[in-house]
């Protein structure tokens, strides 16, 4: 579960029915001595939704009986870590974050919950079924949001992107999400219930359009791979969720095989369900690993993580030492050009020194000093990049004290991974060197 996602805890159905009468008829006593619902029963999973979107998000919804009922605190989860890769991303020149939902389903959750949680955020939600496409564009209505939302009908045989391919648009997209049809076939899907593999709060109350696509989930994101290949700059992040784990095993290795290594992956638990969400991007900014990676991951996972963004190095040293030998050892650098790190409102991290430093390749290692005594071999140097088109990678230094002190690198910006570790090993030694 996202750290900042409130459900934790499951809800106190019986003070939340007193917010959502329609949610009164449903409740049964719990094992425990609590109220709570029954999880195998359609209407009183619908009761529950639109309870704790009114109540939590002042949003009023309606599903329908026919279509999937999605659980908001998963839904939720996928939204805050979407806001995390936002956040770390460079801002719009208005601030408008312009996200695009692959099948938006009946309820539009995605781009409701996006749209409550961030008054810049604006959506085109998309959706091949009719039903659910109507019911969405109700949903919209009913919360007043037509002018940041706009509910597309789609066609199955169009492009997933089509939007994205129209080519006299200059408008980036900052994400694509998508929750997409979980199945290749009916037998799949009844394979699956009869097997009980669900668990009950994702109980099966979906039309065959939501639930089953051809190749199954992981052709459908595949698809989105290929296409997103087509028009990699209209989109920042291009992001899908999935609900198993050799889905995610294809996706990583279509991105693999495409020479994608921006890359990010993360996990969302509920309860025993657990689903993966993957998002790429051909743009040269970096997440941190926070976001990018899975933390403590099981062996099948640990192969799949993208490469580290983050590098944490401790600092042996028993007194207590000083950050700005940080900044000396930074300043010494040739041709890096230093900021302050100003922090953003949301951040709330106390390290007492944050530094952006900006370079244009490696002039600190003993191999680049030598280099550099040579005009011809820095000329060539200089050429071979400008040719390549590798302009100017950004990192970032923490001093943070943690227990003891520690400097936190994070790659923000760049294509050359080597030189990020270069460099973070580079100051750690110099700054250890000094303490
Ligand atoms: C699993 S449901 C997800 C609904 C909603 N986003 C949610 O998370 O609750 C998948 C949705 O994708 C839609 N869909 C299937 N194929 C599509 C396509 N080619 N383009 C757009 N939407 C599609 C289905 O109609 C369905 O509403």
């Amino acid at each position: 579960m996202h750290f900042r996602n409130p459900y934790k805890e499951p809800p106190d159905f019986a003070i939340l029915a007193e917010c959502y009468p329609k949610l009164r008829k449903y409740l049964i006593p719990g094992h425990d001595g609590h109220t709570t619902i029954n999880f195998w029963n359609n209407d009183a999973q619908r009761a529950l939704t639109e309870a704790l979107m009114l109540r939590d998000f002042s949003i009023r919804l309606t599903l329908p009986a026919e279509r999937l009922c999605p659980p908001v605190p998963n839904r939720l989860n996928y939204i805050l870590w979407l806001q995390d890769i936002v956040r770390h991303s460079p801002a719009t020149l208005d601030g408008t974050v312009r996200g695009l939902d692959v099948g938006t389903g009946a309820s539009a959750i995605y781009p409701l919950l996006g749209c409550k949680l961030e008054s810049k955020w604006t959506f085109i939600a998309t959706d091949i079924d009719k039903t659910s496409y109507e019911s969405a564009l109700l949903n919209v209505a009913r919360n007043d949001l037509q002018e940041r939302i706009k509910v597309q009908l789609s066609d199955a045989d169009a492009p997933l992107f089509k939007l994205l391919a129209v080519e006299d648009s200059s408008t980036v997209f900052s994400f694509t999400m998508c929750n997409p049809p979980f199945y290749a076939t009916a037998e799949e899907v009844s394979r699956s219930t009869e097997m009980k593999h669900l668990p009950p709060n994702a109980v099966c109350t979906g039309a065959d359009v939501e639930m089953i696509t051809d190749g199954g989930e992981a052709r459908f994101v595949r698809l989105m791979v290929e296409e997103s290949l087509q028009h990699p700059l209209r989109c920042r992040w291009y992001t899908s969720m999935l609900g198993k784990l050799s889905s995610l095993m294809e996706v990583v290795d279509d991105l693999k095989s495409n020479d994608v290594d921006n890359y990010a992956i993360t996990e969302f638990t509920q309860g025993q369900t657990r689903r993966w969400a993957v998002g790429w991007s051909f743009y040269r900014d970096r997440l941190p690993d926070w976001i990018a990676r899975i933390g403590n991951p099981n062996p099948t996972i640990q192969g799949l993580l993208p490469g580290r963004n983050t590098v944490i190095q401790p600092l042996k040293s028993k007194t207590y030492c000083d950050p700005r030998v940080l900044m000396g050892v930074i300043n010494e650098i040739k041709d890096a050009s230093v900021q302050q790190k100003q922090t953003a409102e949301w951040d709330d991290s106390d390290a007492p020194l944050k530094l952006i430093v900006e370079v244009t390749g490696d002039t600190w290692s003993r191999k680049a000093r030598r280099a550099n005594k040579s005009s011809q071999t820095k000329f060539n140097a200089e050429m071979e990049k400008w040719e390549k088109g590798i302009a100017v990678s950004v990192f970032s230094v923490e001093w943070k004290n943690d227990g003891g002190s520690l400097l936190v690198f994070q790659w923000i910006r760049g294509e050359d991974r080597a030189l990020f570790m270069s460099f973070s090993s580079y100051v750690t030694r110099k700054v250890q060197d000094i303490i």
